[in-house]
């Protein structure tokens, strides 16, 4: 009997520490961070340092509240037919490093090859975009998770994903190489069985 109590109350320990904290309590570990720098939280300058940080996290951190799937949900058919590549370039982007929790800045190119039956929005391309980098990323979970996402909502006969981007991390601290920019890609469907059409993909990013 003591070993069951012991068990659910270390769950239920460990269902606390998982528990999402309140915005007081993410104020109050800014102030922590302050006082950790060095600074004085109730100088003037720093008084409403902590709310305007937890507010400008919970807005860079939106993201996990989102699901592509209702942001690709609405298609449409009227096009005519079109069934070619679509691909929306240069989309901007800023994330968030999940080692380090400083900037990724970059740019996302998205492709895909329609079924042939129904479209998505360009715009909801960018919204998939936003919706991860407003999450804590890798540049290869970012760039493979657009490319899932619109895989599995659309169904369509292939994705085409680059990312390049520089890590603040790489650049204000650590290594330090400002400048320097990461590419990934990932390729689903035709894009990733068909050399031609991740060449066709390739050429229109690269060549613009
Ligand atoms: N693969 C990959 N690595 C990343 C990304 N963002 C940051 N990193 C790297 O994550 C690594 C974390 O390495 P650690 O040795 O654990 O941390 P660190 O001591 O702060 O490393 P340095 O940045 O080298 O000072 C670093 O090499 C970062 O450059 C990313 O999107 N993808
Ligand atoms: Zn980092």
């Amino acid at each position: 009997m003591d070993a069951i109590i012991k068990v659910l109350q270390s769950a239920a320990a460990k269902q606390d520490n998982n528990r999402r904290p309140t915005q007081e309590e993410a104020e109050a570990a800014v102030r922590t961070l302050l006082l950790w720098a060095g600074d004085n939280p109730d100088r003037e300058g720093l008084l409403d340092t902590p709310q305007r940080v937890a507010n400008t996290y919970k807005e860079l951190f939106s993201g996990y509240a989102q699901d592509p799937a209702d942001v690709l949900g609405r298609t449409f058919e009227e096009v005519a037919g079109y069934e070619d590549m679509i691909l929306i370039q240069d989309i901007p982007f800023f994330s968030h490093c999940e080692h380090h929790m400083v900037p990724i800045i970059g740019k996302a190119h998205v492709a895909y090859l329609p079924d042939g039956e129904k479209v998505v929005g360009l715009s909801k391309i960018a919204r998939v975009v936003d919706m991860f980098a407003h999450r804590l990323q890798t540049q290869e979970s970012m760039t493979a998770q657009i490319a899932n996402a619109i895989q599995e909502s659309l169904r369509p006969r292939g994705v085409a994903v680059m990312i390049e981007a520089e890590h603040m991390c790489m650049a204000m601290r650590g290594i330090r190489k400002a400048g320097s920019t990461t590419t990934t890609t990932t390729f689903t469907g035709s894009f990733k069985t068909e050399i031609n059409e991740q060449v066709r993909f390739m050429t229109l990013v690269r060549g613009r």
